[in-house]
């Protein structure tokens, strides 16, 4: 199947800086793909080429098949959705939603209808004769995104859409929003630097560093098997154990204080191995990694307790003890923990 959108080695520089660097991408028809990296790393350079308001210095934009290049930002059948949301404060709710139809000079009865259809979508009825500065901020969102979808872009580009609202309001609107995606058959691109929001949202989520993407992949192959050791320490909390390589791919880790097997051998040139807090038990399992330390912190924080253990070799680990696994050590005690050779995921670069 043609992808929706595809990006073929696109480079856009400023200055010495590479915002983007030859960033390949596909996007299938119906896909939610979030876009994750830190500040600077080309999130926004990548959704402004597409949508028009950036010309790149190399490479080719298609959607559909089609060259998206040689048209101009409004004939491109892309909207994008800014974090201000970027609403007319002097126009009611409807005229807000209904502006882009207006002028393409589509007539009234569709614009109407088309306008019913999005108040609908959004669960906006009984808003429409409001301004927006008499919304709350997840109806102001709502909003914008009744007006981006109102157009029905074959693909729409949202800036960190839910940037703007309150961490309540922010995992509910993200629910809603896929369910809205999911009823437009739009395929989405969300900017976001929330790894949780990310992972919990998408069918994919795509990882900037530095202008690149590293890995493009499902939420749960990003967060179990990230590709490179940027990934693995910017979805957060794993533990990250380098070592040398030894020649039947075991990796002798100095910090841990032991030799660290995975399930298959390392491969050539992995320096070090990423380990999640959830996967590393109390207590000693014959035939499996294990090691020793001393419990420096324990922290409750209800379904699990984090303790932070200083290993043998000086390495601090993460651990995440589950309450159904009883009361866990206290602060001070010795402890061995042990984990699984498939839990422990090569790290390269
Ligand atoms: N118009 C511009 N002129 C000069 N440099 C720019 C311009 N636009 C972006 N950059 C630079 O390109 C790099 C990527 O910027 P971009 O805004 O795409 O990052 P981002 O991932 O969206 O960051 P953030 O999460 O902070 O919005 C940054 O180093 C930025 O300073």
């Amino acid at each position: 199947m043609t992808p929706r959108l595809s990006l073929r080695g696109v480079s856009r520089r400023f200055g010495s800086v590479a915002a983007l660097d030859h960033v390949s991408l596909d996007v299938p028809p119906g896909e939610f793909l979030a876009l994750l990296g830190g500040s600077g790393s080309g999130k926004s350079t990548l959704l402004r080429v597409v949508a028009g308001f950036e010309a790149p210095d190399a490479g080719a934009v298609e959607l559909d098949g089609a060259d998206l290049l040689a048209l101009p930002p409004h004939r491109r059948p892309v909207n994008m959705m800014f974090q201000s949301y970027a609403l007319f404060p002097h126009m009611s709710v409807a005229a807000n939603i209904a502006y882009g139809l207006k002028r393409e000079g589509r007539p009234r009865a569709e614009i109407a209808r088309r306008l019913e259809e999005a108040v609908a979508m959004l669960g906006l009825a009984g808003l429409e004769s409001r301004r927006p500065h008499a919304l709350s901020g997840g109806q102001r969102q709502r909003v914008a995104l009744a007006r981006a979808l109102v157009k029905r872009p074959r693909l729409l580009l949202l800036d960190e859409p839910l940037g703007a609202l309150d961490a309540n309001l922010r995992e509910r609107t993200g629910f809603e929003l896929r369910a809205i995606q999911r009823e437009s058959g739009a395929a989405f691109i969300m900017v976001t630097h929330d790894q949780a929001e990310a992972l919990a949202l998408a069918d994919r989520v795509a990882v900037m560093d530095r202008g690149r993407l590293v890995q493009v992949a499902p939420p749960r192959e990003v967060y179990d098997r990230p590709a490179t050791r940027f990934v693995a320490e910017f979805l957060g909390a794993a533990n990250i154990l380098p070592g040398t390589r030894r020649p039947d791919g075991a990796l002798d880790c100095p910090g841990a204080g032991c030799t660290i097997r995975a399930a298959d051998p390392l491969p050539e040139g992995a320096e070090a191995i990423a380990l999640r807090p959830e996967r590393i038990r109390i207590g000693a399992r014959p035939g499996e990694n294990s090691a020793t330390g001393t419990v420096e912190e324990a922290a409750f924080r209800g379904e699990s307790s984090l303790l932070l253990i200083r290993l043998s070799g000086g390495a601090l680990l993460r651990v995440s003890h589950a309450e159904e696994d009883g009361v866990p050590p206290p602060r001070g005690s010795r402890v061995r923990v042990n984990w699984d050779a498939a839990s422990v995921v090569p790290l390269l670069g």
